[in-house]
C-alpha cells in the first residue's frame, strides 16, 4: 500500500476511535469535497433520506442554532476568530434532538487571507450537554437555595479568607459584602470572639472534621446577636479540601431562653440566690478543689427560729419579705466566690471555701463567720410596717477533699443544725460524730418502732396499786417493748421518740384497747372485777382534737365500765391549755372516767389552776418519797401535797414507795394509797395475777417480787 493511502487508512481510524465525522468544503468551487453522512447513519437515517433532501446539514440542524452556526463560520471566514467553533442541536429521525459540535478551520489561505479550503470535524457531544445542564440547574438550585435562605453561608478558603457570603450574612454584616469578602474573620470584623473561630476554621482545614462554634457579633444596627455556626470542608474531585463552609444560625433568641431556663432551674425566683440544685452544683465544685488544694471548706446550714409562727402571725407574704432580707443579709456577710443558696422554705446554705489546711483553725474562721451571721440576722428586721426580731439555728459541717458525699455532708450539716435547734435554738454547732451516732441511733429506733405495733412487740406490764390495808385496788398499767435485737426495752428509751415522730398517738390506743379487754376479762373473775387501772396518757395523745371521741369509741367498742379507768396525766400537758383540757376531762368524767395528776410536785401547777382541773386523784413523784429519809425538805414537801390534795378533796397516791418507814410515814399523813417495789414491781400481767392471789389476804408483807 502506497505510503498515502496508508496515512490516509490511519487517519480514518483514528477519527473513528474518536467518533469525528470529518467535512470539508472547497471554498472556491463551493464543492463538498467531504460530507459528514455519518452524522446522519448516527440519528438513524437510510441512504435514502440522505439522497432525498439532506445534502447540507443544516437540513436536520434546529433552526434556532443555524444563525449560531452561520456566526461562527463568518466570524472565522472573516479572522475573527482563529478557528470555527459551534455547537448545535441535530433532530435524528425518531425526532428528538441530540447535541453535536463542529470545529473547523480554513485552510490553505492565499495572500489575500482568502481561505480554499474549510475542513472540520462533527462530533457527538449530547452527554456532555445533558451533564452540563443538569450542573447547570444544580448550579441554580444551589444558589437559590444559598442566596435566599435565612441561614448565613460563607465560605472560606485555605487562608480563611472568605470567598462567598451569601445575602443573609451581607444583610446583618455592617460593612456589607465588601466588607466581608476577601478578608478573614480575625481582620474584619476582629476581635477576640472572630480570632477564636478563625483558629476553629484552621482546624476543619487541618483535619477535615466538621465543627460548631458560637460566635457573637453585632449586627448592622448595633445589636448584639449570637450564631451558632457549623463548618464543614469542601473538598476537590481528588479529596483535597479546598474550602471550608460556614452555615449559621441566629440562636439570640434561644440563648435568652436558654439563659431563662436556667435562672428558673438553678436560683430561687423569691430570694434570686442559688437553689437546691445548684448548691448540689457548687458543692461537688467544692469538694473538688478542696480535694486539689488541701485547704478545708465548710457547709452552713441557717435555719430560721420559728418562722411558721411569723408566718402564721403576720401572712405568707410579710414571711416572704423576712427571707428576702435574710438572703440579703447572707449575701452581704460572704467573700465572692463564696455560696450563698436557698434550700427552701426558711432554709439557707452558705459553702465557705479556702479555709485553712488545718482543721481546728478552719474550725475558728467559721466561728468567727458563723457569730457574724448570727449577729447579722438578730438585728431587727422592718417588715411592711413591722418591725420584727428573727434568729437562727446554724449547723456546720466542716470537709476536706472528696471522701464524703454531698448526702452525707447534708445529712451531717443538718444534724448539727437540729443540734442548734435543740440547744434553745439561735446557737450555732459542729457535726461531731457522737452527734452522728445519736442521731442515727433515734433513727433505727424509729424505724423498727414503726414495726413494733403490726408486729405484736409490745406488751403491758402491771405495777400493783395498794390501799393502806394492804390490799390491792388496782395496777398501774406499764408499757414495754419486746424490741428483737435490744430485749425488753423500758418506755424512757422509746416514748419521746414515739412523742416526736406522733407513733404515741396509735400507741397509746392500742394500751387503752388491750386494758379494756383484761377488765372485759376480770369483770368475770372472783377478787379481780374491783380492780382499777391506772393508763398513762402522752401529752401528743391529749392534744388531738377527737381525744375525747376516741376514748369513747373504745369504752364502747369493749363494753367496759369506764369507772373502773383512771387516766394519768402530767402537768405540763393540762397547762398548756387549761380550758381545753378541762372541757375535755368533763365529757370523760361524765361517763364515769376518773383523771390522776401524775409525776405531781414536778411541774408547775398553781394551787387556782389545780382547783379548776376535775382531778381525782394526786400522785406524788417519787423522787419526793425517796427524798422523805433523806431530807426535811421531802418530808415537807410531801406533807404539803398530802395536805393540798385532802384540802381540794382528791386522793391521793404515792409512787415509788420502797420501804415500810415510808409507807408508815405517808399514812401518818394520811396518803393511803401506794404504788412501789414494797408491793411489787410492774410485771406481765400473768405473774400479776398470782401476786394478787398471793395477795388476796390483806398483811403487812411485800408482795413477792
Ligand atoms: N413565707 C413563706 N413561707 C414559706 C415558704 N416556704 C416554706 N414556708 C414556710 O416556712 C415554714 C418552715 O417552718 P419550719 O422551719 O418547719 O419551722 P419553724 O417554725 O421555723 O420552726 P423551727 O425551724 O423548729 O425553729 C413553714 O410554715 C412553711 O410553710 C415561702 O416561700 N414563703
Amino acid at each position: 500500500m502506497a505510503e498515502k493511502d496508508i496515512n490516509k487508512e490511519r487517519l480514518e481510524l483514528a477519527l473513528e476511535a474518536a467518533g469525528l465525522d470529518l467535512w470539508e468544503n472547497d471554498l472556491l468551487t463551493g464543492e463538498v469535497i467531504c460530507k459528514s453522512n455519518k452524522i446522519f447513519f448516527e440519528l438513524g437515517y437510510s441512504e435514502e433520506d440522505i439522497a432525498s433532501n439532506m445534502d447540507s446539514i443544516f437540513a436536520i440542524v434546529h433552526h434556532d442554532d443555524i444563525p449560531l452556526i452561520k456566526a461562527a463560520i463568518y466570524d472565522h471566514l472573516t479572522g475573527v476568530t482563529a478557528q470555527y467553533r459551534s455547537e448545535f442541536r441535530a433532530r435524528a429521525k425518531c425526532g428528538t434532538w441530540v447535541w453535536y459540535a463542529n470545529y473547523g478551520k480554513i485552510m490553505d489561505r492565499d495572500k489575500n487571507s482568502q481561505g480554499q479550503r474549510f475542513i472540520g470535524v462533527t462530533f457527538n457531544i449530547d452527554d456532555r450537554k445533558r451533564q452540563e445542564v443538569l450542573l447547570a440547574a444544580r448550579e441554580t438550585e444551589w444558589r437559590t437555595l444559598v442566596e435566599n435562605s435565612p441561614n448565613t453561608i460563607v465560605r472560606y478558603d485555605s487562608d480563611c479568607r472568605r470567598i462567598y457570603a451569601n445575602p443573609a450574612i451581607c444583610a446583618v454584616s455592617a460593612g456589607g459584602k465588601a466588607a466581608l469578602l476577601g478578608r478573614k474573620p480575625s481582620e474584619y470584623p476582629g476581635g477576640e470572639n472572630f480570632t477564636a473561630y478563625e483558629k476553629k476554621i484552621r482546624k476543619v482545614f487541618a483535619t477535615g472534621d466538621d465543627a460548631e462554634f458560637e460566635l457573637n457579633s453585632t449586627g448592622k444596627n448595633g445589636k448584639e446577636f449570637c450564631s451558632h455556626i457549623r463548618l464543614t470542608a469542601e473538598r476537590d474531585l481528588h479529596g483535597e479540601i479546598v474550602s471550608v463552609m460556614g452555615v449559621g444560625h441566629d440562636i439570640t433568641e434561644l440563648n435568652s431562653q436558654r439563659l431563662k431556663i436556667r435562672e428558673i432551674a438553678f436560683y430561687d425566683p423569691l430570694t434570686g440566690l442559688p437553689n437546691r440544685r445548684l448548691l448540689v452544683d457548687r458543692l461537688q465544685h467544692a469538694l473538688a478543689s478542696s480535694a486539689r488544694n488541701g485547704l478545708q471548706s465548710a457547709l452552713i446550714i441557717i435555719d430560721l427560729d420559728n418562722f411558721k409562727t411569723l408566718n402564721d402571725t403576720l401572712g405568707h407574704d410579710i414571711g416572704d419579705l423576712l427571707l428576702q432580707q435574710v438572703a440579703q443579709r447572707l449575701t452581704a456577710c460572704v467573700r465572692q466566690g463564696d455560696t450563698v443558696a436557698r434550700m427552701g422554705g426558711d432554709e439557707f446554705v452558705i459553702i465557705l471555701e479556702n479555709l485553712s489546711d488545718k482543721t481546728q483553725e478552719a474550725a475558728f474562721q467559721v466561728e468567727t463567720f458563723g457569730e457574724k451571721i448570727l449577729a447579722t440576722l438578730n438585728q431587727p428586721y422592718q417588715l411592711a410596717n413591722h418591725s420584727r426580731h428573727s434568729t437562727p439555728s446554724i449547723g456546720v459541717v466542716i470537709f476536706s477533699g472528696n471522701q464524703i458525699s454531698i448526702e452525707e455532708l447534708m445529712k451531717r450539716a443538718d444534724i448539727a443544725m437540729y443540734s442548734a435547734k435543740k440547744s434553745g435554738r439561735n446557737a450555732i454547732r459542729f457535726f461531731d460524730l457522737d452527734m452522728q451516732a445519736a442521731v442515727e441511733n433515734r433513727s433505727s429506733l424509729e424505724e423498727s418502732m414503726k414495726q413494733a405495733l403490726p408486729q405484736q412487740q409490745f406488751v403491758l406490764f402491771y405495777q400493783a396499786q395498794v390501799d393502806n390495808a394492804g390490799v390491792i385496788v388496782g395496777a398501774e398499767v406499764l408499757l414495754r417493748w419486746q424490741r428483737p435485737t435490744h430485749g425488753m426495752t423500758l418506755p424512757e428509751a422509746f416514748i419521746p421518740v414515739a412523742e416526736e415522730t406522733g407513733l404515741i398517738v396509735a400507741i397509746g390506743l392500742w394500751v387503752l384497747e388491750s386494758v379494756c379487754h383484761q377488765l372485759k376479762v376480770w369483770e368475770h373473775e372472783p377478787g379481780k372485777e374491783l380492780l382499777h387501772v391506772a393508763v398513762n396518757v402522752s401529752a401528743r395523745q391529749f392534744q388531738q382534737t377527737n381525744f375525747v371521741e376516741q376514748i369513747i369509741d373504745v369504752l364502747e367498742a369493749t363494753e367496759v365500765n369506764p369507772a373502773r379507768i383512771t387516766l394519768e396525766l402530767t402537768e405540763s400537758m393540762v397547762l398548756a391549755n387549761i380550758p381545753e383540757a378541762i372541757s375535755k376531762m368533763q365529757v370523760l368524767k361524765q361517763k364515769g372516767i376518773k383523771f390522776a395528776m401524775d409525776d405531781f410536785g414536778t411541774g408547775h401547777s398553781s394551787l387556782s389552776s389545780l382547783q379548776k382541773l376535775p382531778l381525782d386523784q394526786l400522785k406524788i413523784d417519787q423522787s419526793f418519797i425517796h427524798d422523805i429519809a433523806e431530807n426535811h425538805d421531802g418530808v415537807v414537801i410531801v406533807q404539803t401535797i398530802i395536805a393540798m390534795a385532802n384540802k381540794l378533796g382528791m386522793e391521793v397516791i404515792a409512787e415509788g414507795v420502797e420501804t415500810k418507814a415510808q409507807k408508815d410515814f405517808l399514812i401518818q399523813q394520811h396518803c393511803l394509797n401506794f404504788q412501789g417495789y414494797l408491793f411489787g414491781k410492774p410485771m406481765p400481767v400473768n405473774e400479776f395475777e398470782q401476786a394478787l392471789e398471793y395477795w388476796a389476804t390483806p398483811s403487812d408483807e411485800s408482795l413477792p417480787v
